[in-house]
């Protein structure tokens, strides 16, 4: 059994409830109120910006230069997937630019960027792993099962597409590569990040659902 296999496994149960949260479940329907998609939006706009300082740092403690090229790709098109959010949502609706990370998305950043930072290769790959896969197939849920016409019909494109399949199969692999030749006490380490982030995956769509504030 390949590693990432193991992965899902471990964290199925956070991923149903993922696929179940209302937010998921009203974008699938097409009625998910707009004020909570604006929210999700501009948090997802800040979350892009450091996940791609993230990846880029991941690309620096990389092996070879294949996989350092991978990410910086990666970290490239999360800065122009960023920019696009602005060139399309940010013209569409009027957003608030001024609110800053909520909580959840404050956490999440902070704990890739810290990962990226002060972790092992192996382990920053299994942190960031989340952020491909499990878009990858929520992507594909909605999208298979959505109500037609859809108001979020492009966001639902975007991650049910072709080019974010093919950087999530190579995320896969590099993941499987390293798992194959790291101690079990790395794998473990691995296996503890993939699943803090699936968490925190639930966490920023529930705090989008939720429009989290600071409760102080
Ligand atoms: C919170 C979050 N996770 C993952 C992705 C996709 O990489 C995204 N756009 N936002
Ligand atoms: C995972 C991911 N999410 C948005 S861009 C990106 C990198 C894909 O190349």
């Amino acid at each position: 059994m390949k590693f990432t296999e193991l992965l899902w496994a471990e964290a199925l149960p956070i991923f149903e409830q993922i696929k179940l949260h209302p937010f998921n479940q009203e974008l699938k329907t097409g009625t998910l109120p707009l004020e909570k998609f604006k929210f999700y939006i501009y948090q997802d706009s800040l979350y892009l910006a450091d996940f791609a300082r993230a990846l880029a740092v991941a690309g620096t403690k990389a092996g070879n230069s294949h996989e350092l090229l991978d990410f910086l790709q990666f970290a490239q098109n999360a800065i122009l997937v960023e920019r696009a959010l602005h060139l399309s949502y940010f013209k569409e609706y009027v957003i608030d630019y001024q609110s800053g990370k909520a909580p959840g998305c404050f956490a999440y950043t902070n704990y890739l960027m810290a990962t990226s930072a002060f972790e092992s290769y192996e382990v920053t790959v299994a942190a960031l792993l989340p952020c491909f896969w499990i878009y990858k197939q929520v992507g594909d849920y909605i999208y298979a099962n959505q109500s037609t016409p859809n108001p979020y019909q492009n966001w639902i494109n975007a991650y049910a597409g072709e080019d974010f399949a093919y950087s999530v199969q190579k995320a896969l692999e590099i993941c499987d590569q390293l798992a194959g030749q790291a101690s079990e006490a790395t794998r473990k380490k691995m296996t503890e990040a993939y699943v803090t982030a699936s968490r925190l995956e639930y966490v920023f769509w529930d705090s989008a659902y939720r429009s989290e504030g600071w409760a102080v």
